[in-house]
């Protein structure tokens, strides 16, 4: 049995870390569904700036969006969610079938609003009254101030991806801002089914941490990262407080693993997909590791629920010299600078991209 396939057995939902036009024209993401077991999409803003920057998939629906007036973030708003819908239409069925468990797709906030909170709860109200889509989760930064626009958001009934999550704390803090949400909802007595996934990023801890480590502790901190907050999360499920939501029909802020590709040329493609397996948790993957998995994965055990050698783990890693809680905050924000520039620069694709197709006086590209 595929790898990919023992993963969606044992309860855990398999994503796709990509989105291009290409991938839905020419049926490579409905094969994806149907035979790699992928259950849901996220998307980011550097994954739309290789997407546009691609080729010229998007000629197209830049230049009809040119000439209905559209331009900026405006424009990419529209291109994006027109990816967005066709994707989330393909996983409709899985969302149906799961109870709106699975099938959800991601788009994120401008991550030029990662330090404005109001702006970020406006954005991600247009976002998703913009979709017109069920299973669309609106990406928000975990970060001190994406915090309180989460659970406005959550208690709004937006479904939110709670991205740029990398230490337990960072989890926790998006966990509370969830819980708060659900609880001001049935306070209200509005519904308290709002779906979430927490988004923790993996591999980033070692592309940072590896260089001042001896070799044996090379490629261990990202998984010892996620096995400490799958302890956290398992036993946040288990916690009154949960329980008590839960009892009134609240549905788990799942614990979602990003940033999952091998970094380190040296270790196996599949390192951390395989180290991470656990029910009730998401795995989104980039094209190259979910190929990797299908093809040769070795999932390990799933993870012990009171997180197994986690704390040993980052003991000895702290003891080598590693501040933790500073290269969590670092990670953190270099990961939303990362966001910003890639933001920039897809803007500055598009308006180059209209420049030329306006000066070649080009009719609309036929599709
Ligand atoms: O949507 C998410 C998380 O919800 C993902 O797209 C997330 O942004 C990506 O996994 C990471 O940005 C990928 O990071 P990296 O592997 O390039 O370091």
């Amino acid at each position: 049995m595929k790898a990919t396939q023992q993963l969606h057995d044992l309860g855990q939902s398999l994503w796709l870390d990509n989105i291009t036009r290409t991938l839905l024209d020419d049926g490579t993401l409905a094969r994806y569904i149907a035979e790699d077991s992928v259950t849901g999409l996220t998307s980011n803003p550097s994954i739309f700036d290789a997407a546009i920057g691609g080729g010229d998939a998007y000629d197209a629906g830049i230049h009809a969006k040119s000439l209905a007036g559209l331009k900026g973030e405006e424009l990419f708003m529209e291109l994006a969610l027109e990816d967005l819908r066709r994707a989330a239409d393909l996983f409709k069925p899985v969302f149906d079938a799961t109870h709106q468990v699975d099938g959800w797709v991601s788009m994120e906030v401008s991550p030029l609003l990662a330090a404005d909170t109001d702006g970020t709860i406006a954005a991600a109200d247009a976002i998703h009254t913009r979709a017109q889509r069920p299973n669309l989760f609106v990406k928000i930064p975990g970060t001190p101030e994406g915090i309180p626009a989460i659970e406005e958001a959550i208690f709004r009934g937006i479904p939110i991806n709670v991205t740029l999550l990398f230490s337990c704390d960072q989890y926790l803090a998006a966990a509370g801002a969830y819980l708060r949400g659900i609880e001001r909802r049935v306070a209200a007595g509005l519904d308290p089914q709002v779906a979430s996934v927490a988004s923790l990023f993996i591999s980033r801890w070692d592309v940072a941490a590896n260089p001042q480590l001896p070799a044996e502790l090379h490629n261990q901190l990202g998984i010892a990262v996620g096995k400490q907050s799958y302890r956290a999360y398992r036993e946040l499920l288990a916690s009154p407080r949960w329980l008590k939501l839960a009892a009134a029909g609240a549905r788990p802020q799942r614990l979602l693993w990003a940033s999952t590709g091998t970094k380190d040329p040296n270790a196996p493609d599949t390192l951390y997909v395989d180290a991470l397996a656990a029910p009730d948790t998401v795995d989104t993957i980039p094209e190259k590791t979910l190929h990797a998995v299908a093809d040769h994965g070795k999932p390990g055990a799933v993870l012990p629920v009171d997180g197994g050698d986690a704390e040993a783990v980052l003991a000895k890693i702290a003891k080598a010299g590693v501040d933790l809680d500073a290269l969590a905050l670092k990670l953190q924000q270099d990961g939303a600078e990362a966001f910003v520039k890639s933001w920039k620069q897809l803007l500055q694709r598009i308006a180059d991209k209209q420049a030329a197709l306006a000066a070649r006086g080009k009719e609309p590209l036929a599709r």
